[in-house]
């Protein structure tokens, strides 16, 4: 019987550098609504919960942001993402190389994101990401978001994995809430768009670089499972 561990990935900022043409949407729909551009370092202090609060904070950040407003700007940001999410959006150095790693050694793989499911989904696929991941997660309207740790649990219970089994990588300090909300370990990548300190205690591990052999170790190292439950095979 081969135990492996489960890994689960957040997407922008973890996977994917992904603020520039988040930011091109934002500045589209900002245009449409009469709205100045923002520059790239203020709408990636926006990313982390999800494309609502994005729009809304960018509504904020240049006016006022009622909930017409709102709703307004986030059907001309998707309309522009659904065409343009891949522009310029790419995996960060060494992504592929480490996922392809973690499949060789038949190790179970998921995405959790905070980004709607359609365009995740999409993304993964033309980036060659897809093939990965036993599960794609995104948001949906009827499921709360990270920090919340409904979506992460949600991701466990359909790869059959149970939460002290599975590692969750990310970016952020929402994605370090959610993780210790759910009782998963936690690794923190360090050069994505963590904008918020992060909550105590520390992530189980930190790394800038994902060739970093510590990463590939925390990943396979063999799982911690609740007393009582069968390792997944
Ligand atoms: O859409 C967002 O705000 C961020 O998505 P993420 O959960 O992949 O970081």
């Amino acid at each position: 019987m081969t135990r492996t561990n489960t890994i689960i990935f957040d997407l922008d900022g973890t996977l994917i550098h992904s603020a520039p043409d988040l930011q091109a949407a934002t500045n589209h729909a900002l245009g449409l609504v009469g709205r100045p551009p923002l520059d790239l370092g203020t709408v990636v202090s926006f990313i982390g919960n999800g494309v609502e609060k994005l729009v809304a904070r960018a509504l904020v950040a240049t006016g006022s942001a009622p909930p017409e407003l709102q709703q307004e700007t986030l059907v001309h940001f998707l309309a522009y993402y659904e065409t343009h999410s891949v522009d310029l959006t790419r995996p960060y150095p060494g992504v592929v190389a480490f996922l392809e790693g973690l499949k060789q050694r038949g190790i179970i793989m998921g995405l959790c994101t905070n980004k709607p499911t359609a365009p995740a989904r999409d993304i993964c696929a033309a980036l060659d990401l897809a093939g990965y991941f036993d599960v794609i997660l995104g948001a949906e309207p009827d499921r709360a978001k990270k920090p919340d740790p409904a979506p992460l649990q949600a991701c466990c219970d359909m790869l059959g994995v149970e939460a002290s089994g599975a590692v969750y990588i990310g970016d952020s300090a929402v994605d370090h809430l959610t993780a210790a909300r759910a009782g998963i370990k936690f690794g923190l990548f360090t050069e994505g768009y963590l904008n918020t300190p992060l909550p105590v205690p520390d992530p189980d591990l930190k790394f800038s670089d994902w060739d970093d052999p510590r990463l590939f170790a925390f990943c396979t190292q063999e799982p911690t499972h609740k007393p009582g439950h069968s390792p997944v095979n």
